[in-house]
């Protein structure tokens, strides 16, 4: 698996602030270059850059992209398209055919999601068909179509990592990066 990009679609700016923010932090955390949020909402952007400053890596955020212009030309340049709904075929019936696919475009949506999505999606895959989150779909998904494990990546040029400990917290500031 080489590329992996996260598109959201129908975010509301009133009401999905937080789960887009956390469907934002998620594409990073878990592996994946960078988002596409298909509406207007900078303040989100702001959210996401600000923490890929401090924790590192080269997570991108493009705000206010058109959907369906960014699907044609990802497809053109020989890109694949994972769309999550709980309507879809199950992961793990599916996982196998995605993951050699090294550049992949996994869709999530809010509340409803355009219905030619279904038709231009390569695979429209449900994370079990109950419906739950597009966190948690998003998460398990990167997590079973990834060849290494998500949560040992390394976060390059960080401010700040976390030296993990049974107890307590401990953050090391790196400071060189200021220079
Ligand atoms: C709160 S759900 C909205 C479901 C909505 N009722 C629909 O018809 O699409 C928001 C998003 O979460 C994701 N999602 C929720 N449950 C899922 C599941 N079981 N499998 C895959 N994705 C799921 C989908 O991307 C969906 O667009």
């Amino acid at each position: 698996m080489k590329r992996i990009i996260v598109m959201r679609l129908g975010h509301r700016p009133e009401r999905d602030k937080r789960i887009t923010t956390h469907v934002g932090l998620v594409a990073r955390a878990f592996g994946s270059d960078g988002i596409l949020l298909a509406s207007n909402d900078p303040g989100i952007e702001k959210s996401i850059d600000d923490v890929t400053d401090r924790w590192g890596g080269g997570f991108f955020f493009r705000n206010n992209v058109n959907w369906k212009h960014e699907i044609k030309k990802w497809k053109k340049e020989g890109g694949y398209v994972c769309h999550l709904s709980m309507y879809g075929i199950n992961l793990p019936d599916v996982v196998e055919e995605i993951k050699p696919c090294d550049k992949l475009m996994i869709v999530v949506g809010a509340e409803k999601v355009p219905p030619e999505i279904y038709e231009m999606a390569d695979w429209n895959v449900a994370v079990g068909n109950q419906p739950h989150s597009e966190v948690a779909a998003l998460a398990i998904t990167l997590d079973r179509i990834s060849d290494t494990d998500p949560l040992k990546k390394k976060f390059e040029d960080s401010r700040l990592e976390i030296m993990p400990m049974d107890r307590g917290k401990k953050v090391i500031e790196n400071t060189d990066l200021d220079k």
